[in-house]
């Protein structure tokens, strides 16, 4: 168990399809985060690098087994992660917090049911699917649109190496935000050119995170995603389910889909309504850290 006072914290390094995380327990241990906190333990040189933090705690409501809070790398809280729901599951297990399976848990927006498959995959109901824009928000004033299948794509005007390109973009809320647009070749998208400028454009007023989808066939899909916060990673959860559900409603989809992300696979099956990710996670290893000295080790501006 952590001591307060000497600011320990005891931490699991693990990742889900390389989309990795530090895992905290604040059920065993007292953790007071704090954005400069998040960051020092996502720093990739000072700290212990990882692309988001999770923080396990009691529950605030009566039907949840635990609650837990999502950082992303740049220290901002967040309000889902898929990869990350699925390494809570085997975190829980593993740590003795409970053997109960399936789990609840509540999130920032609400309730998700996980359960652990006997193969070890985890399957994880996402939630809410939302496509109106001002539910990521998304300032679509004056926007081109066009309608492909029952979606409404924004045309979103871009200057990329100096040269204006309307980028269409289908507006997905699985709790977080997304953009997704189709790519013909996903190794060949502007991840890295492109993505920050949807990242931080100033019509997502809470930011967005960028999905680059390439359709294989009717049932496998390939996927990259510049996250909010965290930039390119090699896996995200509810950028799938996002990527999903906009190729579903565009007709380019149909459920179940298997879809590679750079770290692996994932399967997403999608009703119209019920959103379920079933995937891997991976616990690399356990250890324990002084936080403050953490915080104090890294220099200014870095
Ligand atoms: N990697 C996650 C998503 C983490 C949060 C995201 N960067 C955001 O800011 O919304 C996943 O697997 O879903």
């Amino acid at each position: 168990m952590g001591d307060n006072a000497s600011m320990i914290w005891n931490f699991t390094k693990m990742h889900g399809l390389g989309n990795d995380f530090v895992m905290l327990d604040g059920v065993r241990q007292s953790i007071d985060m704090t954005p400069d906190r998040a960051r020092a333990l996502a720093h990739r040189q000072f700290g212990i690098g990882c692309d988001q933090i999770l923080l396990v705690d009691t529950p605030l409501h009566p039907e949840a087994d635990f609650r837990y809070r999502i950082f992303n790398a740049d220290g901002g809280e967040v309000e889902h992660c898929g990869n990350g729901a699925r390494c809570f599951v085997k975190f829980v297990h593993e740590q003795k917090l409970s053997s109960r399976n399936p789990l609840r848990a509540e999130i920032a927006t609400g309730l998700i049911t996980l359960e652990a498959l006997p193969n070890g995959d985890v399957v994880v109901d996402m939630g809410q699917t939302r496509f109106a824009p001002e539910d990521l928000p998304f300032d679509v004033t004056g926007l081109a649109t066009r309608t492909e299948g029952t979606d409404t794509l924004y045309g979103l005007p871009l200057q990329v190496n100096g040269t204006e390109q309307l980028v269409w973009l289908s507006a997905v809320a699985i709790s977080n935000p997304h953009a997704v647009q189709v790519v013909t070749d996903v190794d060949r998208a502007p991840v890295a050119q492109v993505g920050p400028l949807i990242e931080s454009h100033p019509r997502f007023a809470r930011r967005v995170n960028a999905g680059f989808l390439q359709i294989v066939d009717r049932h496998t899909a390939y996927l990259r995603v510049y996250e909010r916060g965290a930039g390119e990673t090699l896996a995200c959860g509810t950028g799938a389910c996002a990527a999903v559900a906009a190729g579903i409603r565009r007709g380019l989809l149909d459920s179940p889909v298997r879809l590679r992300a750079r770290g692996g696979w994932l399967t997403i099956e999608w009703d119209g309504s019920a959103l379920r990710m079933t995937g891997p996670t991976t616990t690399v290893f356990s250890s324990s850290i002084d936080i403050d000295r953490l915080v104090a080790s890294i220099p200014a501006g870095i």
